[in-house]
């Protein structure tokens, strides 16, 4: 069971997020677009991993990023669940995050938990994934996030972690997103930047996972 505070923690940072009026939150998106951009760990990388955002959920718009990555020609990929049984596996039963290839202004269609997802399913080459941009709801100084509480980028993160692969995991956000200390469990997977419209943080998170009460 997830800790006890984190569902109403949740709830007040969506309904934070979704006051932040839309031409302010596309103006964020690009600041924070042109701070991710000068980042070495995504210049430098050999594929990214991207999210692409939930417009009425006032996500961080990920359009500029991705533009301006394809731009550099790094290969992009983003998340897709199954929800099927196409990538089924016993161990993940809400289903599964999977990588597909990714073209800025590909046509998309609506998962059934409501983010958008190419309607054509090229499965991309995880093992070169060299950062994963990742969304969240909240995340705190030590870098652990709170998501929508699937679980989904923990148990993405990993699975990239168990097959050796270690990509920079970058959170992109609101910097009032941006919380001293949030509740976390053993499962959570930190994150080693944070870049929001004003900043870039980067994380240092505590060695011991028992992380805080
Ligand atoms: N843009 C985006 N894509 C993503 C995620 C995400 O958080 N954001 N995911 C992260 O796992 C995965 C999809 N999983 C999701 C799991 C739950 C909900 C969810 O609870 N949505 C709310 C509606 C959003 C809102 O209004 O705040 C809902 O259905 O009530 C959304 C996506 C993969 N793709
Ligand atoms: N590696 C894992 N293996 C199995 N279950 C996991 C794993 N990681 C997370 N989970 C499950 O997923 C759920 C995650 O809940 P939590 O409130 O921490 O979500 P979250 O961090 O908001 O989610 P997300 O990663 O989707 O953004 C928990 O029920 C947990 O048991």
């Amino acid at each position: 069971m997830p800790h006890r505070h984190k569902a109403g923690i949740r709830a007040c940072a969506i309904r934070a997020r979704k006051s932040i009026p839309a031409t302010e939150a596309l103006a964020m998106s690009r600041a924070a677009a042109l701070r991710a951009l000068a980042e070495r760990e995504l210049k430098g990388a050999r594929a990214v991993h991207l999210y692409l955002p939930m417009k009425a959920a006032v996500e961080m718009d990920t359009a500029s990023l991705a533009c301006g990555l394809a731009a550099m020609d790094i290969p992009l990929m983003v998340p897709v669940i199954d929800c099927g049984n196409d990538y089924r596996n016993e161990d993940e039963e809400g289903g599964r995050l999977v990588s597909v290839v990714y073209r800025p202004g590909m046509p998309l269609v609506r998962s059934c938990f409501g983010s958008p997802e190419p309607l054509e399913r090229s499965l991309g080459d995880e093992y070169m994934i060299d950062a994963v941009v990742v969304p969240l709801v909240a995340v705190d100084r030590s870098g652990y996030r709170l998501g929508y509480g699937k679980g989904f980028y923990d148990r993405f993160l990993a699975r990239l972690q168990h097959m050796g692969v270690r990509p920079c995991r970058i959170g992109f956000g609101f910097s009032m997103q941006l919380h001293d200390r949030l509740p976390c469990d053993p499962w959570d997977e930190p994150l080693d930047l944070f870049v929001d419209e004003n900043a870039v943080t980067r994380f240092y998170p505590y060695q011991d996972k028992a992380c805080h009460e």
